[in-house]
Parts: C-alpha cells; structure tokens; sequence
C-alpha cells in the first residue's frame, strides 16, 4: 500500500454543538461548541474519570440521549466537502471506533473479521478499496490464526484493520495506548499517525497518555473537569497540559453524607437496592418475552452472516454436548417412571398381572405429554439459557456488541433473531432425543424385569395411547410442539434480553447468568401449567 494520501478520503469534520452530557446528578460536560478539523489527528486528553470514554461513546453515536444514567443533549453535525451537514447520520455509520478492548469477533478469524466490516458497508457504490486479506497484510497481522492466540498489538493492529474496512469518515480512537510500556506506546502512535498518513480520516484519539500521543497530534482538545468544557489547546500551550489535567474526586460525597452513612442506613439502602433489581429484572424478563415478536423483524443486512451466526448459536444451543445432557435426562425419567411405577405397585402379586397394560399405556402417555417435555424443557431453559446469556454477556461486555453497532448492524438482527431461530428450532430436537432415550431405557427396564413377557407386550401396550389409526403422528403431538416452541421463544428472548442488559462488570455477566437460569426455568414451568390447563 503507497503511502501517498488517498486523494479521494474524507474531509469530515464534526461539529459539537451546544453539547452538555450528565452522568446522574454529576455534569460532565456543560454548553460545549467545538468544530473537530476534517482530515487530522485530534487528541482528546483530559483527567481519570473527566467523562472522555463518555463523550466518545456520545461521538460515536452508542449512547442514547436518555438513558437510565447518562443524559446529553445537543447535536452532533457532520460536515463535508461533498454532503451537506447532517445532524446525527449515526445510522450511516461514519464513525468508527477502534476500542480499547479491541471488541474483536473472538469466534471469527482476522480474515473474517476485517470481512464483516466490508461486507456491512453502507456505501456499496464506491469503487472497491481493499480486501480483507490485503488490509491484513498492510497492518502486519495473520489471517487464520484464533484472535485468541494474537498478541496484544496484532489485536489492536486487527481492530484498526476492521474499523478502517468499514470505511468510516472519521476514526475514533478509545485509550490507544492504556496498558501499554512506553516503548510500546509510541509505536501504537506511529502506526495511528501511518494509518492516517495512507488513509487519511478525521481521527479522533481520547486519552490521558499526552506524553505518548501529544506528538502526532495535528489539534489538541482538553477536556476540563473544572470547567465541565472541552477546550481547544493551540500548540504552544501543550507544554502546560499536564497541570490542566485534574483528576477528578469521583463520587464526591458531600460531608453530610458520612453522617448519613451509618449501618442502618447501609442495610436499608442495600435491601432497596435488591428489592429495585428483583423488580427491574423481572419486569424486564416479562417485558422481553412479551415485545419479542415485535422486535424480531430487522432486516438482516447480509444472509450469508446472518446464518453463521444462526449456526453459532444452533451449536450452543443443540450441539452434541446438550445431546449428551438430555439423552440422560431422558434415561433417568424413562427407567425410574417405568420401574418404581411397578415396584410399588400395591398388592403387587395380585394386581400386576391385571393392571400391566393399562400401567404401560400410561407410563407411555406421561412419558410422552407431560414428564420428558417438562423436564427436558427445563434442562434446556437453564443450560442453554445460560450458555447463551453467557455469550451475549460476554459480547456486551466485551464491547462486540457495540463494536456491532458502530459497523451499522443492529445486534437484533444477528443475535436477537438467531438466538431465536436457534432455540425454536433445538428445543423441539432436544426434546425428541430426550423421549426416544426414555422409551429405549421404559423397554429395556420393562424387559429387564418382566423377561418372560417381552418387548413386544411392551410395544403394543406403550404407546396405546398414543397412536390411532386416522394418522401417523402420535396423538396429541401439536400440544408437545407447542410447549416446545413456546419455552424455546421465551427462553431465547429472556436469556438474550438479561445478556444485553447493561454490563460494566465481569460480575455483572455472572449476575446475568443467574438471573437467567431462574427466570427461564421459573417461565417453563409457568407455561407448562398455563399449558395443561387447556391441554387435558
Ligand atoms: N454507565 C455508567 N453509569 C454510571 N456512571 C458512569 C457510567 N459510565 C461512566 N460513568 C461515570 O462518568 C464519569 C466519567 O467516566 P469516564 O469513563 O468517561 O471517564 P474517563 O475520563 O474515561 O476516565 P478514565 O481515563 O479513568 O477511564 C465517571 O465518574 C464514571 O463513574
């Protein structure tokens, strides 16, 4: 790749008007208008816990202007040398966010994830840039190797690459250096400074490193505390930064409030507190599986990623290791229904002979309408509402999803929906295998213990109930679709929805987890008692 400027890249510039943006009762930013110059580095230093990530979340089009905690409001403008101003064109995701954490598709490879980046590009009409494997090359990262097993700097070279694939106008860059020596700081600098050399984009860098990154920028903002203000710095006052940079006393308590803060006070505030989440999170398990279908409709930008990610969660959701759980399940139900039905039978002696057939009837029966989809329901709301609470945890806490977002794919249409897709379809598979090992194991008990009768006294009396002659499916098979289908749809949508739900924490996630388990086990049973009111 030349290093001569590409001639036809952005001149975007970003317009912050009249933006004031509030964390709770705490102003970060009060009245700020900046113009951010078109085809430059801007670096955005300013002091712990100024509100820097903040503000670049708000740039990048991630916050919404009510949220429950953060509030800002005012515009954001983009302007051009060939668009007019627009105001907030997140939609057509112009900026692009290189994160902190890299937020890099971990089940994907280098090669696919810079793919899906060109593949989710709005301007389809542009003449081709690179492909995947060429940006690769530029940036010096490998193409099939796990993103598990990169280093820390092909990570971030990775995550340069896919961002720029996407084909942003301007490039946002979130803590470049944080974590880094400064030996290895510097070189993350030159390679931003390459990048925009070759690629030229507004690039907008937010730090607290100015040492590391003051040298490649072209304009300097500082975000005040004191002043709740993003101001910008000309270059002969670079020097005095570092005192402009106050960290800020997060939390500050006023003096009342350790009087205030006495035991008692403490427990009542905690118990508010987890009487506030038990409602929150069941409000918003009801609330997901009632506005579910609404939500599941979202164009599907590409089919082709659509399935991989409908793949991904069939395998978590239905793969081989579930296969092992409910194949057990359904040995355990089918010998104990089968053998303790007649171990305890009263006046065993006497009455077994006469009740045989009926009893094996009904065991079918139980087996086949109420105990194995009950129980193998429950096995797959808690295992694979876990596993896949985990992994939608896991990718919005580790930034996917928002990395998603900013490379303009609604996380509905390839996690929402193939959750979905995933869980309809497995639980009613799942759920068969579960049945076919209870009946194996009913025979095998049946057989076991009544050897001189037989398996075929058993085949004709086990599923008497069951079948008819007018049809070739067991009767009452809708009924245990249905309640198949029904867990399937509310599991996918409470474990997806406690997924998503706001993660600033690695205990957050296993709080979700938790949650998860039991509001979709405590859903199952719900519907199978909601169920069997109208079905017997
Ligand atoms: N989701 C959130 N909920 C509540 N408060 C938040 C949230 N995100 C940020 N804050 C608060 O907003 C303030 C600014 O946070 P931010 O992460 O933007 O600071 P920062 O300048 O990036 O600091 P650092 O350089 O230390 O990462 C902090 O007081 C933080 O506690």
């Amino acid at each position: 790749m030349s290093d001569e400027p590409n001639p036809q890249r952005s001149t975007t510039s970003l317009k912050i008007v009249d933006l004031e943006i509030h964390v709770s009762d705490r102003t970060l930013i009060a009245q700020t208008n900046v113009e951010i110059a078109a085809g430059k580095i801007t670096v955005i230093v300013g002091g712990s816990g100024a509100g820097k990530s903040v503000l670049l979340r708000t740039l990048a089009g991630l916050l919404p202007s009510a949220g429950d905690t953060i509030r800002w409001t005012g515009r954001i403008e983009f302007g051009s040398d060939h668009h007019s101003r627009q105001t907030n064109s997140f939609a057509n995701h112009r900026v692009g966010i290189v994160f902190q954490q890299f937020a890099l598709f971990d089940e994907l490879t280098p090669i696919e994830n810079v793919q899906f980046a060109i593949d989710h590009r709005t301007d389809r009409k542009k003449p081709k840039l690179q492909s995947a494997g060429e940006w690769l090359d530029e940036l010096g990262v490998p193409k099939w190797a796990p993103v598990s097993g990169l280093s820390g700097g092909q990570k971030q070279r990775l995550a340069i690459a896919r961002t720029l694939a996407a084909d942003p106008d301007v490039l946002l860059y979130d803590e470049p250096t944080s974590g880094l020596d400064a030996a290895s700081g510097r070189k993350v600098a030159e390679l931003i400074r390459q990048t925009q050399t070759s690629h030229r984009r507004t690039s907008i860098v937010v730090t607290h490193d100015y040492d590391t990154l003051l040298p490649i920028a072209d304009e300097v903002l500082l975000l005040d505390s004191i002043e709740q203000r993003l101001i910008a710095v000309p270059q002969q006052e670079w020097g005095k930064i570092p005192e402009r940079m106050q960290p800020v006393q997060v939390g500050g308590r006023d003096r009342s409030d350790d009087a205030k803060n006495t035991i008692v006070t403490r427990v009542i505030e905690t118990t508010k507190q987890y009487v506030d989440s038990f409602f929150v999170v069941t409000g918003s398990a009801i609330v997901a599986a009632v506005r579910l279908p609404a939500q599941l409709w979202p164009a599907v930008p590409n089919l082709r990623w659509g399935l991989r990610f409908v793949l991904h969660y069939f395998r978590l959701v239905g793969g081989p290791s579930a296969w092992v759980y409910v194949i057990l399940a359904g040995l355990i139900i089918g010998f104990t229904s089968t053998y303790f039905t007649f171990r305890f039978l009263p006046f065993r002696s006497y009455t077994q002979p006469l009740l045989i057939d009926e009893l094996l009837a009904s065991i079918g029966f139980a087996l086949y309408r109420i105990l194995v989809p009950i129980l193998a329901t429950i096995l797959i709301a808690a295992r694979c509402g876990a596993a896949v609470s985990a992994d939608v945890g896991v990718k919005r806490y580790g930034g996917q999803v928002d990395a998603l977002k900013t490379l303009g794919v609604p996380p509905r249409a390839y996690l929402l929906l193939p959750i979905v897709i995933a869980f309809v379809v497995a639980t009613p598979m799942l759920e068969w295998m579960a049945y076919r090992a209870a009946t194996m194991m009913s025979l095998f008990t049946f057989v076991s213990n009544h050897p001189e009768i037989g398996p075929y006294y058993w085949q004709q009396h086990f599923f008497r109930n069951l079948t008819s002659t007018q049809s070739r499916l067991f009767i009452g098979w809708g009924w245990v679709l249905g309640k198949n289908v029904l867990c399937g749809f509310g599991t996918a949508a409470i474990a997806y929805y406690r997924g998503m739900s706001k993660k600033d924490s690695a205990s957050e996630v296993s709080r979700a987890i938790t949650s998860t388990v039991l509001w979709t086990t405590l859903y199952v049973l719900v519907v199978h008692f909601i169920v069997a009111l109208f079905e017997f």
